[in-house]
């Protein structure tokens, strides 16, 4: 019988080469358990699973909560090593083998200092759907990395969002405004997982739980 004090959260990173998919994991995990380095390739290759549990997350009904959180890391794309087939087999193959209970946020990954290309928003959204299914749109959060160079840039958040070109904004639109701004210079890797974990299960929450089925 599944444990009711523990909260499970499967969380899929996904996201172009670089975009800081790995580093936001360690964050997330609290942790560094997935390699991520400044290199001029890419360096996930494979995608691969980890777990950590948190006790004491948060309460419920009086009793203490466990949070269990999956984070899965996927090869980015385009790759320097990789076709854009093989890296949709090989999240698609993770997806069924570690999720095989669904996901319950996947993390697309953007950075916040590179404007992010696509033809169209059509064409961004058919490459994500392509992977989730076209019921990614309650199932995805919108992470921008790289939130420290808009501090140097003396640039507020809301303003970066108020003049994001239309792939951005349309985006946000499609995903009912979920976004969160990482700056992993203003914090410890401990503090900023409570603040990303607390945010995400805020997400999960009002999804009353329920996962996307991706098989
Ligand atoms: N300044 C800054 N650097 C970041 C941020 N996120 C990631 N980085 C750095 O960007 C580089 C690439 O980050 P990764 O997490 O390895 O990116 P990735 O998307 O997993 O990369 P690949 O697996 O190689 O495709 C590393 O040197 C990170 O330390 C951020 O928010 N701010």
């Amino acid at each position: 019988m599944a444990d009711t004090n523990e909260i499970t959260m499967n969380i899929l990173l996904l996201g172009k080469t670089k975009s800081g998919k790995s580093s936001l994991g360690n964050s997330l995990l609290g942790s560094y358990e997935f390699e991520s380095q400044f290199f001029p390739y890419s360096l996930t290759t494979e995608c691969r699973l980890c777990r950590i549990r948190i006790p004491q997350f948060a309460r419920r009904m009086g009793k203490e909560l466990c949070l269990k959180l999956q984070v899965l890391d996927t090869p980015g794309s385009p790759h320097s090593s990789l076709t854009q087939e093989e890296v949709k087999y090989k999240i698609k193959r993770a997806l069924s083998q570690q999720f095989a209970e669904g996901l319950h946020m996947a993390l697309l990954v953007l950075r916040a200092d590179i404007p992010l290309y696509y033809k169209s928003p059509t064409q961004l959204f058919l490459s994500i759907q392509d992977l989730l299914g076209p019921n990614w749109i309650y199932f995805t959060t919108v992470i921008f990395t790289h939130g420290d160079q808009l501090h140097e840039a003396q640039i507020k958040e809301d303003e970066y969002i108020r003049s994001a070109p239309k792939t951005v904004s349309s985006l946000l639109e499609k995903v009912h405004n979920r976004y969160i701004f990482r700056d992993p210079l203003d914090r410890t890797l401990r503090g900023e997982r409570a603040i990303l974990a607390s945010r995400l299960l805020d997400y999960v929450r009002q999804n009353s739980y329920q996962t996307l089925q991706t098989v």
